[in-house]
């Protein structure tokens, strides 16, 4: 299967503060991999020595065959980042904001069959700061497929959404990863991951504790729910590294 990216031993440091150490792994094409960890586990900042806002101490990293930091423009035309928060006028409306956005791409699709898709099409003449946090973010989704990428990353992807929402956006993603789109996802919740996550990587104080799939991890976990096995991963190595 064709490779899209390749992170090999990415190590950076803030400081004294080691923030990731030695990370790698490798997407395919049209798989969703899933970036978890607590809080302050290194997961963001994987991410942008990925995209190349930020540069690694060490290691090296392959999206689409490019090199983040070399080819920042072409990268840009073939990948998709939700922001939690973009940078929007104050009263900046839904159909303003995607026509915006279109504008920045070469190719682009169609912004109303994504805000239908997504449940927003009734917001296209409201103002983005009087959606509800969970419109605000699928709208984020919705401006991050709309350079029609190779390859997306999503953020928290669901956090602040109704269940029937998520379920939604679970049906839309499982969709385009059908057709293709490479997903790259981080969240904190162990269902979502269940349901859309091919293979996974939990960091830890910014080491790789598990790498594999949602079945691999229960399997060698002494539990039946992938819950109880991310808790039990993420606890047993502070507790094993204590011991060290
Ligand atoms: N700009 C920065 N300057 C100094 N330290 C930083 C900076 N950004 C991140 N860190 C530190 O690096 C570590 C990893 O942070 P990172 O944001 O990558 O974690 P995360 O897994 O994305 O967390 P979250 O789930 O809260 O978004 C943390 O200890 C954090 O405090």
């Amino acid at each position: 299967m064709e490779t899209t990216i390749k992170v090999n031993q990415l190590s950076k440091s803030y400081g004294t503060v080691a923030a990731i150490r030695n990370v790698g792994f490798s997407i395919c094409r049209g798989e969703v991999f899933g970036l978890l960890g607590a809080n302050g586990a290194g997961k963001s900042t994987t991410i942008e020595c990925i995209l190349g806002t930020k540069k690694q101490d060490r290691g090296t990293v392959s999206i689409l065959g490019l090199n983040p930091q070399r080819d920042r423009k072409k990268l840009f035309e073939n990948v998709g980042v939700q922001f939690q928060e973009a940078n929007y006028q104050d009263k900046i409306t839904v159909s303003e904001l995607c026509e915006v956005t279109q504008s920045l791409y070469k190719t682009s699709l169609s912004y109303h069959d994504l805000l239908k898709q997504f449940g927003l099409s009734d917001k296209l003449k409201s103002p983005v700061c009087e959606l509800s946090g969970g419109q605000r973010q699928r709208l984020f989704i919705v401006l991050a497929l709309i350079p029609d990428p190779e390859v997306v990353f999503l953020d928290e992807l669901t956090t602040g959404l109704d269940a029937k929402a998520r379920r939604d956006v679970w049906k839309c993603l499982s969709e385009l990863k059908e057709k293709g789109l490479t997903i790259l996802l981080t969240s904190h919740f162990m269902d979502e991951v269940e349901a859309l996550c091919d293979k996974i990587m939990i960091l830890k104080n910014g080491n790789s504790i598990f790498y594999g799939t949602v079945q691999n991890a229960v399997a060698s976990s002494p539990y039946e729910k992938f819950e109880d096995a991310y808790l039990w991963f993420t606890q047993e190595e502070e507790e094993e590294n204590a011991s060290i």
